[in-house]
């Protein structure tokens, strides 16, 4: 069963508290600006115990750096179509990364070897234009035939109704899950409440 609980796209102050204070490991904010959940300002709370994961879509190197620095970000989730080159690049500035792959067919996993070694994680999600936050699933059976070294965040409109499904989904590399669009209020703002049901659920169910 996969423990890792990444909840992402967060904005408020009040509201990363409560929900960093569900035990959560890592909370996402999201530096794209074309997203509705893209991060303007410092919040006046940043978490303290769950690992800070900046979210970025093709962003160029001196802006990843100088957000890192100045949000102590634990990782970089890198959402665009970014090279290995470049996770080369930025891991020899001491980042930690996460390798987001868009799945839609087999032939999506193909990529992953070459960025093995580069990251701490891949994260799976929808492919979608938009590059992510969908609030779509797609086929997890497709990651059966995963069979790479890297750890995995499973993504991709987990919803409260996933618990069961996530359950089930058994692979040796699963690490975790990542919760987005579909525990929101509204854009940036997430559902305390549903979260905490939702993470209760999971651990009843799982064995
Ligand atoms: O949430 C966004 O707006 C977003 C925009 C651009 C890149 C990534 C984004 N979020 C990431 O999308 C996945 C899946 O989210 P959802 O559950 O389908 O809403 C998640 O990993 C977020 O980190």
């Amino acid at each position: 069963m996969a423990t890792l609980i990444k909840v992402c796209g967060m904005t408020e102050a009040e509201n990363i508290r409560n929900v960093e204070q569900l035990g959560v490991d890592m909370i996402g904010f999201i530096f794209y600006p074309k997203s509705p959940r893209c991060l303007c300002e410092m919040p006046e709370y940043l978490p303290t115990h769950a690992k800070r994961v900046g979210v970025f879509v093709n962003e160029n190197k001196e802006n990843i750096l100088m957000y890192a620095d100045r949000f102590s970000l634990d990782y970089i989730q890198l959402h665009g179509t970014e090279s290995p080159e470049y996770c080369r690049s930025l891991q020899s500035h001491g980042l930690r990364l996460i390798k987001v792959f868009s799945i839609s067919h087999l032939k999506d996993l193909l990529a992953t070897s070459s960025y093995n070694g580069l990251c701490d994680y891949y994260l799976f999600d929808t492919k979608t234009p938009c590059y992510g936050g969908s609030g779509n699933q797609f086929d997890w059976n497709l990651l059966y035939r995963y069979s790479g070294p890297t750890p995995f965040l499973l993504s991709g409109g987990i919803n409260p109704y996933s618990a069961k499904s996530i359950k089930e989904f058994r692979h040796s590399r699963f690490a975790g899950i990542d919760l987005n669009s579909r525990f929101e209020t509204a854009p940036g703002i997430k559902d305390t409440e549903r979260i905490e049901t939702f993470l209760r659920e999971l651990k009843e169910s799982s064995i």
